[in-house]
């Protein structure tokens, strides 16, 4: 993801791409914005989340980065969600479902999270009213604060930990626009071209040193082939994924989330794309998460303990039969919450990329949270059909993905044909989450 420029200008002309990746021209119709997958249409109703995520985005992009209110918004997320009436009616959802707990184990639930769930369960006050109880403001509005530091400390744990420094060959700026226009002899490239690609780098705030026009010429993606991985790596991994997994709590607001010191990773992606599934089959134990083939099944946040070393996140998905009040909670999550290390975008590579999942992509950038793609359900096509789509994914993640970590890792249901393979990939998966809580040996 983030790799030298010289070798990137020869094969992507990113500085052009980087003007569409911000551009709100030829927006998509909410139709296919909300694609439900093969020849479904949905309507804006079936995916509240989508609509919310459009409307963040669109947000955040349709003012000129050169604007001048621009540090004021931050970013178009920030801006929209601070927005008190908005906020306001999200709350006004309703309450956390009774069964929503179901979705994991419930014998493992804690009884200290029983409460929890009877909290939750409480009527909300009337945020319209904020004096309601004596006089005391309300303060259902995040401060700002917290997010410019979760947002802060993720761009310094992201470079610190996915740059292969070695390989670096740095360039300054001004080197880089030469460059492009000597390799474009049509030479359409304008300064404004830069300036959008440019913001991505400087809205967040990068390391000491890695600041100044050098973190320009540093952003591109790029899928080098994987590497085998060590005999040592593969012990770890297995290792830690023999270790006891337990359920730790189900949560409908992040203000529920456990306080916990361990690094976390999270599952997302659209629903009845197999978050739920892959949880169940990295740690060996089908009966940890409910999985069903109607998709919207998972309502909650829930966590699990991997051999009290890390945590893993379970989360609704979105898209189709998703609901308004899980894109908030995901959202609340992916910005918030300081202890998340790296976050897996699952896909399913029969639908491809959906407009939700691009436009939470941009999200992840603005918010520097460092993601990685898997793409599941290998099983379900030849290899033809994988080929094909893993390419055209790449493809887009190259010309629009800052934070992306440049390998797409792949699950499966193991079949008598593929069961060494997906083997091989599930314990990429595993190895890729203890890299990214730092567990390196
Ligand atoms: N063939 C195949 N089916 C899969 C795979 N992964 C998941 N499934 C199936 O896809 C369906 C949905 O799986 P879940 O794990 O519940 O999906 P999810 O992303 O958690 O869905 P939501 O909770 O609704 O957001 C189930 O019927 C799974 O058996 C896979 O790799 N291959
Ligand atoms: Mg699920």
């Amino acid at each position: 993801m983030l790799r030298t420029v010289a070798s990137q200008t020869s094969r992507f002309p990113f500085w052009r791409l980087s003007a569409q990746y911000y551009s709100t021209e030829n927006t998509p119709g909410l139709a296919e914005r909300l694609g439900a997958g093969r020849g479904k249409t949905v309507s804006e109703r079936n995916d509240p989340f989508a609509s919310f995520l459009s409307k963040s985005s669109s947000q955040g992009e349709r003012k000129s980065p050169r604007n001048e209110n621009r540090n004021k918004r931050g970013n178009g997320l920030m801006s929209s969600r601070n927005n008190n009436n908005q906020r306001g009616r999200q709350q006004q959802q309703k309450p956390a479902e009774e069964g929503q707990f179901a979705d994991a184990e419930p014998t493992k639930i804690p009884a200290i999270e029983k409460k929890t769930t009877e909290a939750a369960k409480e009527p909300k006050k009337d945020v319209r009213n904020p004096r309601q109880d004596g006089n005391r403001r309300n303060n259902n509005r995040k401060p700002r604060v917290k997010h410019e530091a979760v947002r802060a400390h993720r761009a310094v744990s992201f470079i610190d930990k996915d740059i292969d420094w070695a390989s670096l060959d740095v360039m300054p700026v001004q080197q880089v626009n030469t460059q492009a226009a000597e390799g474009q002899q049509q030479a359409d490239v304008n300064e404004d071209d830069y300036q959008p690609y440019l913001s991505a780098g400087t809205e967040i705030k990068w390391s000491d040193i890695v600041k100044g026009d050098v973190v320009n010429s540093l952003i591109g993606t790029c899928f080098p082939e994987q590497p085998s991985l060590t005999p040592l790596q593969i012990n770890a991994a297995k290792k830690l994924f023999s270790k006891q997994v337990s359920f730790i709590k189900s949560i409908s607001q992040l203000e529920q989330a456990p306080e916990l010191d361990k690094p976390e990773v999270a599952f997302v992606g659209r629903s009845n794309v197999g978050k739920s599934t892959l949880i169940n089959t990295l740690t060996n134990n089908s009966k940890l998460v409910k999985t069903s083939s109607k998709p919207g099944h998972t309502r909650l946040l829930n966590f699990f303990n991997i051999g009290n070393e890390l945590t893993i996140v379970d989360m609704p998905g979105y898209g189709y039969r998703s609901k308004a009040e899980w894109g908030e909670l995901i959202l609340d999550y992916l910005t918030n919450r300081r202890q998340l290390k790296r976050l897996f975008l699952l896909v399913d590579p029969i639908a491809g990329l959906k407009e939700t999942d691009k436009l939470l992509m941009n999200q992840l950038d603005k918010q520097a949270v460092s993601y990685q793609v898997i793409l599941t359900k290998r099983d379900k096509l030849s290899q033809q059909e994988f080929d094909e789509s893993r390419s055209s994914i790449e493809q887009y993640l190259l010309k629009h993905s800052i934070c992306c970590f440049p390998q797409l890792l792949i699950t499966g249901k193991k079949r008598k044909n593929n069961h060494e393979f997906i083997e091989q990939e599930l314990t990429r998966v595993k190895w890729a989450i203890i890299y990214a809580a730092n567990k390196v040996i």
